[in-house]
């Protein structure tokens, strides 16, 4: 590294906080602050300026910190232990909104920890900007506040609950079962199929996959409602972001000159409404395993009953093939990275029996991207759920090779038109025609 990279980084910290500056004084917009958790969320437009200031402080602060300073932050396995207990105990719900905050004493008792631990934890976290401490007494921050939110809550909770102590094993998993495609042989599934009570599970092979692999976890919560309610949590707070907006899918420019449309592993049919919905000339089927969709669609708007329907399939049942022959587009919206190659080739191919001559496939997923091409804390966040991928199904993030290659591997017929990735859009669409009889 040249010695005039810190004073780069100097003045791209120095030009982007004045950019940002200007535009919020400008706007008359509030200055992102830890105390009492004054928003710190940016408006879109200052994406390019967030970026800029949050890799160049990073990169600051990587270069500074001695080596074995910098792995222990990296490996703090323990961050997660202060932020279990504020989510399991309730701590940013007993905190005041307003005011000047609450004491020790008075928290430890409305949470039913002592004060002495309560204050171990909380004084972790306060390290990590999650509640802030000011004369003795606990205030909260935008973190601590954000986590008033139900489904930010929940999200916390199976990370902490499940996620973590499965994350654990993820190495010894792939050590037992190496090159495996296998949805059974992943910490992940035999965790989230264990007695739940915490990492004690024996690392074994013992389950077969019942009806050609179609349990998952999606099954395994529904024997256990408060379990599969933090889940659906998690799965809200990922997916109501602008990034997961319906918004880039319905604004796709394939929808004007095409009809009817189905939606495999349409879950609910948010994604069928929002289309049926913009596009009032669309047909949407949408299926999904049954326990997904019993009793779903009941109470959808007259004007879009007759246009959008429900119907249960397994598309990885023993011969499964696609019931709805001769759709226009048939659409696997965020299906596909939660199975390996060898089973997402089979979903794939599953289709192939219902195709007609010109038919698309759209795949909208992640499309991983080549390493630097992204600001590096949003690459990071992308290979996070790469490692989750891992953890849970065994399978993976794709690249745009990997996912050419993937739709080669299914059917030299499936012809890759154009991947597209919509601004601001957390999924790319990629598109596929089906170029045979
Ligand atoms: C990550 S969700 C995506 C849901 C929806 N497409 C969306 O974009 O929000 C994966 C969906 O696949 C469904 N699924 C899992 N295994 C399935 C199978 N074997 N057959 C049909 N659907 C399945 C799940 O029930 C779930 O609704």
């Amino acid at each position: 590294m040249s010695h005039s990279r810190l004073l780069e980084l100097s003045a791209i910290i120095s030009e982007s906080t004045k950019a940002l500056h200007d535009h919020l004084a400008k706007n008359d917009l509030p200055v992102p602050a830890f105390a009492n958790g004054t928003t710190s969320v940016l408006a879109n437009e200052l994406s390019a300026v967030q970026d800029a200031l949050v890799d160049a402080t990073n990169e600051l602060q990587d270069l500074l910190l001695p080596p074995r300073n910098f792995l222990f932050r990296l490996g703090a396995h323990n961050n997660l232990i202060p932020l279990q207990a504020i989510v399991r105990y309730d701590v940013p719900g007993k905190v005041p909104l307003q005011g000047d905050g609450i004491t020790y004493a008075e928290l430890a008792s409305a949470t039913g920890l002592s004060e002495q631990l309560l204050r171990r934890f909380l004084r972790y976290a306060i390290t990590m900007r999650v509640f802030a401490e000011t004369k003795g007494k606990v205030v909260h921050t935008a973190a601590s506040r954000a986590l008033i939110d139900p489904h930010l809550r929940g999200w916390l909770k199976t990370g902490s609950n499940e996620m973590w102590p499965a994350a654990s094993r993820v190495v010894d998993a792939v050590t037992k079962w190496p090159g495996s495609q296998e949805p059974n042989e992943t910490v992940g599934f035999l965790f989230h199929t264990a007695q739940y009570g915490g990492a004690d599970f024996e690392l074994q092979q013992g389950f077969t996959l019942a009806s050609g692999n179609s349990q998952s976890i999606y099954n395994v919560f529904e024997t256990d409602p408060s379990r599969a309610a933090d889940f659906a949590s998690t799965m809200h707070a990922f997916s109501t972001t602008p990034e997961m907006s319906l918004d880039h899918l319905t604004s796709y420019d394939l929808w004007k000159t095409c009809k009817s449309v189905v939606d495999v592993g349409g879950s609910t049919g948010k994604a069928a409404l929002a289309l049926a919905t913009v596009h009032p000339h669309l047909h949407v089927t949408v299926q999904d395993l049954p326990t997904v969709i019993a009793g779903v669609g009941q109470d959808i708007a007259p004007e879009l009953s007759s246009r959008v329907s429900f119907m249960s399939h397994d598309f990885l049942a023993e011969n499964a093939a696609q019931p709805v022959k001769n759709a226009d587009v048939y659409l696997l919206r965020w299906i596909l990275h939660n199975w390996s190659d060898k089973y997402s080739i089979r979903i794939l191919q599953s289709l192939r029996p219902a195709l007609k001559k010109g038919a698309r496939v759209l795949i909208m997923e992640v499309i991983m991207p080549e390493p630097g091409a992204l600001p590096l804390w949003k690459e990071k966040d992308l290979r996070t759920m790469d490692m989750d991928m891992l953890t849970l199904f065994n399978s993976e993030e794709r690249g745009l090779i990997e996912w050419q290659k993937l739709i080669h591997a299914a059917d030299p017929h499936f012809r890759f038109v154009k991947a597209t990735e919509p601004v601001g859009s957390a999924l790319g669409i990629i598109e596929i025609e089906w170029d045979s009889i």
